[in-house]
């Protein structure tokens, strides 16, 4: 038997999360049946989505939403041998025993100097989310230019190093100095600091004088508002999140898009990275190819400690993170 800890929402978020928003609780776990197996977490993600989808996917008492890199410590399925790692979506827990049709196995072969917490960011959801904004919505040319913001975090990072593959010419905006020198390190062409610029409008003017064929927006809001009369005709959008709303609570009204979606004929297109499921092995080794190859740079922000979780969370929506935000325990 086995004593697991599960960070729970003990009440639903109004407004911006605070610590006392989780509890923690202890479950006792059965012993894996057949075809089942027990996990331990070795690396936590905490990720955007976990604020507006505890609003509409959970109640509150339930155990946070979210994935994890965890390593077999019992099983009862060949496919999954004691000591292997995988990733599973069972949420903020430190042990857990669930069928392996549940898991997804890391990636075979994975290097041994490939830290596994990369299957929670370049090598997993964040980095495919990347991938498929730039290609499947996008559908990203070489020569282009492309803008992207929260440019320093999981995705958006990747975002703009899977442009400068494809040979684009790469604006990126991060909300700290530090964070516009990894932009740089990465090989962004131009990037801004959103939060100290004097005009967004004339920051984002400077950076592509002739405006933008592709946006990678992470963030919506006013930031969104001042890049649809930048993007040139025929530009596409791939709306992946909207960060700067989640925590808002009462809605944000416009400007409104119309006029520049009619006469520049934008597309804009929002997406989620599921859509493309099928593609994912595929995917995942083409950054990991990537990533070996030393054409994509992966950082991350580590927490220690899985009691850290909840400050993890609040960290990385206050904008702590360059890279991904993840939990070690
Ligand atoms: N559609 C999909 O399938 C997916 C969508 N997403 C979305 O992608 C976006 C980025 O996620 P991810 O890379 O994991 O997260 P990040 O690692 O980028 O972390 C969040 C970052 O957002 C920025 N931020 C926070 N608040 C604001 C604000 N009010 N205005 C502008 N920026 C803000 C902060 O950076 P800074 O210091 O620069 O402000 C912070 O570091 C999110 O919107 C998320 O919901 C993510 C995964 C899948
Ligand atoms: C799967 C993630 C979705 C968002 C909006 O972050």
């Amino acid at each position: 038997m086995v004593v697991s800890l599960a960070w729970t929402l003990r009440q639903h978020f109004q407004g911006f999360p605070k610590p006392s928003d989780f509890q923690l609780k202890k479950e006792t776990l059965p012993e894996p049946e057949d075809g089942e197996v027990l996990l331990e977490a070795v690396f936590l993600s905490v990720d955007p989505y976990m604020r507006p989808y505890s609003r509409n996917m959970m109640k509150e008492g339930d155990v946070m939403i979210g994935e994890q890199v965890a390593k077999v410590i019992k099983s009862r399925h060949p496919s999954f041998p004691v000591g292997c790692h995988v990733t599973s979506k069972c949420g903020w827990r430190s042990h857990w025993v669930c069928a392996g049709a549940e898991l997804i196995p890391v990636l075979p072969d994975w290097p041994q100097d490939v830290s596994l917490s990369l299957a929670l960011g370049a090598i997993g959801m964040p980095g495919l989310t990347a991938l498929y904004g730039l290609e499947e919505v996008c559908g990203i040319k070489e020569g282009e230019t492309l803008l992207v913001n929260a440019a320093a975090g999981a995705v958006g990072s990747i975002v703009g190093q899977i442009g400068k593959i494809k040979g684009c010419t790469v604006v990126g905006c991060a909300g700290t100095d530090a964070k516009l020198a990894y932009l740089k390190e990465l090989g962004f062409d131009r990037a801004f600091n959103y939060k100290t610029v004097t005009s967004l409008e004339d920051a984002l003017k400077e950076a592509a004088p002739n405006g933008y064929d592709c946006y990678f927006e992470n963030v919506g809001g006013h930031f969104s508002s001042a890049v649809m009369p930048q993007m040139r005709e025929f530009g596409r959008i791939a709306v992946c999140g909207s960060i700067s709303m989640y925590n808002d609570t009462t809605p944000q009204t416009g400007p409104y898009v119309h006029s520049h979606m009619v006469f520049k004929q934008l597309k804009m297109e929002g997406f989620l990275c599921g859509r493309w499921k099928h593609k994912n092995q595929e995917s995942l080794r083409r950054l990991m190819s990537w990533l070996t190859e030393g054409k994509l740079k992966s950082c991350e922000h580590v927490t220690s400690g899985f009691d850290n979780m909840p400050a993890a969370f609040i960290g990385m929506l206050k904008g702590d993170n360059i890279g991904k935000a993840v939990v070690k325990v």
